[in-house]
């Protein structure tokens, strides 16, 4: 046998000799040059992760997290080119945006609205996988044909938040990245920290520092006002009950809200939205998967509060949302600091942006059921202990004096004009609906 013979077999590990108590100083001198060599190699590759750790998923494990982290790439000068051109503004006084979250439903819909009118428009997103992210990628599509860039990374990644903000000099942000969904929260709780809180704060930090400071609209939600029985709610009620993980997150984003506004003079609206449903919707949301359920012929399970009581939503319809949003950015006044240092007072405001009438759960399956022309399989039952409220109604006094916001789209209506989507989508296209 030759001492090559003694060479191990797998990197930098070293075989001991027979005997336990001696052992052969040739073999231990080149496994130990092996030993560093791997090891060399292996703090590379932990370096290289730490040092670009960029976008992650907002939903799935912390695991899924980095795994996906290190698949996200951006960078180089094709990329900065397609970011600045995606951000250049086209119109006069047009503003130029960065919006977060954009392949979601909200954002998707957003970035188009101010594409088409000239603002220039930079979409952020992590393509996680909280549902079909086919979806996700479908909507970008979308967007690409008009002209929107969306750069694939997360909120939490700071280095390229500065990036973006060293190549944009953004006027605006709207800020609808988040961990969504109500139930989910107790599945995964952590996802909405690291998305809902985290996350802002990162944003709200490079936000800070950039010179000029962009005005910031960001998505908050009717679940803040939690177990309040005061209806409608209005914003002046309180909001210190939170029934889900979901709203306690929100909440705190309005929170860290005031801190930011307070102390650098961030200009900051946060919009409460109620139950958003329409074309190109969240998989995840009652309605959606009502839908593909009742034509699959599998039955539903629909919620009732005890004694019977009625389970409603003040259900809104996304292009009340997107006229909602767009006056909230027009009306936004400049923040007030620069440099991360505050220089005045900012404005600092709280809307619902809701549709003011509620909708029994089981009318809307109602609706569904002629709109699809399929009779649904109901199953009743206990509204369960996961962070669903019975009842949601919004006052929007406030964003109607101050906004001039008017919804005017019914659930019937906008519920023809989301099932019109989904058949085409779907049915059309043979694609999988599953969420
Ligand atoms: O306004 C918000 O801030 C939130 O709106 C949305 O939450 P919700 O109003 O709970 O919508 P959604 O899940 O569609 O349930 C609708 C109705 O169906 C009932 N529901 C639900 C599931 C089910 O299996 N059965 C059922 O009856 C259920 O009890 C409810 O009455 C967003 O998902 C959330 O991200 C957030 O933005």
């Amino acid at each position: 046998m030759s001492h090559l013979d003694h060479i191990p077999s797998t990197p930098g590990k070293f075989k001991i000799d027979k005997s336990p108590y001696t052992y052969n100083r040739v073999r231990w001198t080149s496994s130990l040059a092996k030993l560093t060599f791997w090891s060399f190699v292996f703090i590379g590759l932990i370096f290289l992760f730490f040092y670009r750790s960029p976008s992650s998923s907002a939903n799935p494990s912390q695991s899924d997290l980095s795994r996906r982290s290190l698949r996200s790439s951006w960078g180089g000068s094709a990329w900065e080119k397609r970011v600045r051109a995606s951000a250049r503004i086209r119109s006069r006084n047009g503003f130029s945006v960065l919006v977060t979250g954009a392949a979601g439903f909200v954002g998707t819909h957003i970035s188009a609205a101010l594409k088409r009118r000239g603002d220039g428009v930079l979409g952020l997103d992590n393509f996680n996988h909280y549902y079909d992210p086919s979806l996700k990628r479908a909507r970008q599509a979308l967007l690409e044909r008009t002209g929107v860039y969306i750069v694939e990374g997360d909120i939490n990644d700071v280095a390229l938040l500065k990036k973006l903000f060293e190549l944009v000099q953004f006027t605006h942000v709207m800020h609808l990245a988040a961990q969504a969904g109500v139930r989910y929260a107790m599945e995964n709780p952590s996802s909405y920290v690291h998305s809902n809180i985290a996350g802002f704060v990162s944003l709200l930090e490079v936000c800070k520092n950039a010179n000029p400071q962009p005005a910031i609209v960001w998505a908050s939600s009717s679940s803040v006002y939690g177990l309040n029985t005061k209806v409608p709610f209005s914003e002046k009620d309180r909001t210190d009950q939170p029934a889900s993980l979901y709203a306690a997150t929100k909440k705190a984003g309005e929170e860290i809200a005031h801190t930011y506004n307070y102390i650098y003079g961030l200009s900051l609206t946060g919009l409460r939205f109620f139950t958003v449903y329409g074309p190109w919707g969240r998989p995840d949301m009652a309605y959606f998967f009502f839908t593909r359920d009742i034509l699959k012929g599998k039955s539903i399970p629909i919620f009732e509060a005890a004694n019977h009581g009625t389970v409603a939503r003040d259900f809104t319809y996304i292009d009340d949302i997107v006229k909602g949003c767009l006056v909230s950015l027009d009306t936004a006044e400049k923040s007030t600091g620069s440099g991360g240092k505050k220089k005045g007072p900012a404005q600092l405001r709280v809307f619902n942006l809701g549709n003011t009438s509620p909708v029994p759960v089981t009318d809307l399956v109602g609706i569904l059921e002629r709109l699809l022309k399929v009779k649904a399989k109901r199953n009743i039952m206990k509204l369960p202990r996961n962070g669903d409220v019975q009842f949601t109604h919004a006052n929007i006094s406030s964003a109607q004096r101050e906004l001039g916001y008017k919804p005017t789209t019914d659930l019937q209506t906008g519920l023809k004009k989301f099932v019109r989507w989904y058949l085409s989508y779907y049915h059309a296209g043979d694609k999988k609906a599953d969420a």
